[in-house]
């Protein structure tokens, strides 16, 4: 029988709201800090197997290594800039100072603007010094017992109203979209009914053991995107283990990776898995055209068996961000 010939996940691409085209398959770089150094190869080796889109973030410190890589990838003609699809994010600690965030990841990066710009999160945290830290502030600041060091009269939704006015200023070219991260529905809610520009996506964690029926169909409703993050399970790749998913894999003759990949990109959604090992960044970009059946079974382990990786004590802040995630 002949075989059946699909694109490869690096050669799928949706539209956002805003008529921007941005790749279904990112690489992931919130890489822990013993491996923050190999980002810059990571970078390389995914464009150099197609990828076109990265995941980067003010909060990772990985910035300056995508920088670099993006530096010579161009000096190389390897790519031009805009070639590429670059994500960043603001996190908590300048949420009331997105110009000033902005900036500092344009310049760790070492480029004139972004192609996607997200809330990381909807806290707020007061700024404390650490020369540790990410460009001397503290990531997770605590108070002095230990607790997380909130800004209790900040209202979250300021971050997104000083992003949309970046974005709606015509001479301000440094954002091509912007959106959220971590949004519980309710939430979303608030933006579109206190704010002018409708988020282009929410970047969430989703995988068949966290499915987010909810937020699935709220933001295919309001033509929001979604992209999944923490696909494989995050650090250590749990999922690639796990029977039921691996069960589906054999059945397309496929590494149980590419069937987490696919997954989202079957239905829509982007996919953002992380690696520093170019064998396994090459090989994550396989498609499994799966099919409804078989994404409904997948989906219903997050009823029979779900989980949430990126469960910490500071986000328990948010609705439906602690335990296994939201009722099913
Ligand atoms: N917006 C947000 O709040 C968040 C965004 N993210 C973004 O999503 C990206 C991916 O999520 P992560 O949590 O990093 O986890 P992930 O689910 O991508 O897993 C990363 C782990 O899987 C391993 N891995 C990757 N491909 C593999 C393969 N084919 N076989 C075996 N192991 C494999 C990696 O070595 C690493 O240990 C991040 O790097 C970041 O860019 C992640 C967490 C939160
Ligand atoms: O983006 C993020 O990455 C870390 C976990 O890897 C998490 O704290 C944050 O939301």
């Amino acid at each position: 029988m002949a075989e059946m010939l699909h694109p490869k996940l690096t050669e799928i691409s949706f539209l956002l709201n805003n008529g921007v085209r941005m790749p279904a398959i990112g690489l992931g770089t919130a890489n822990p800090p013993e491996k923050l150094a190999e980002t810059k190869q990571a970078v390389k080796a995914a464009v150099k197997a197609g990828y076109r889109h990265i995941d980067t973030a003010w909060a990772y410190g990985s910035e300056p290594f995508v920088g670099e890589a993006i530096k010579e990838l161009i000096e190389e003609g390897v790519i031009k800039r805009e070639d590429l699809f670059i994500t960043t994010k603001v996190w908590p600690v300048l949420w009331d100072d997105v110009d000033r965030s902005l900036n500092e990841s344009l310049k760790s990066l070492g480029i004139e603007y972004v192609d996607l710009l997200l809330q990381h999160w909807p806290i707020c945290y007061n700024r404390r010094n650490d020369p540790h830290g990410i460009n001397g502030l503290s990531r997770n600041p605590v108070r002095e017992d230990g607790s997380p060091d909130y800004n209790e009269s900040g209202d979250w939704i300021e971050t997104y109203k000083q992003m949309e006015k970046i974005y709606s200023d015509p001479k301000d070219k440094r954002v091509r979209a912007i959106g959220v991260s971590n949004f519980p529905v309710e939430y979303l809610e608030r933006v579109l009914k206190e704010c002018n520009v409708k988020p282009a996506m929410n970047q969430v964690e989703m995988h068949p053991r966290l499915p987010q029926f909810e937020l699935n169909k709220f933001c295919h409703e309001k033509n929001i995107k979604l992209t999944a993050y923490s696909p494989v399970g995050s650090h250590g790749a749990p999922l690639v283990d796990y029977p039921p998913i691996q069960k589906m894999a054999e059945k397309y003759n496929i590494a149980t990776s590419d069937i987490l990949t696919s997954y989202h990109v079957r239905q829509g959604s982007f996919v953002v898995p992380r690696s520093v090992n170019s064998v396994r960044i090459a090989s994550n970009i396989e498609f499994a055209p799966l099919t409804k059946e078989d994404i409904d079974k997948l989906s219903d382990l997050g009823r029979t068996d779900p989980k949430r990786y990126i469960n910490e004590e500071w986000n328990k802040v948010v609705p439906g961000f602690t335990g296994t995630g939201p009722p099913v």
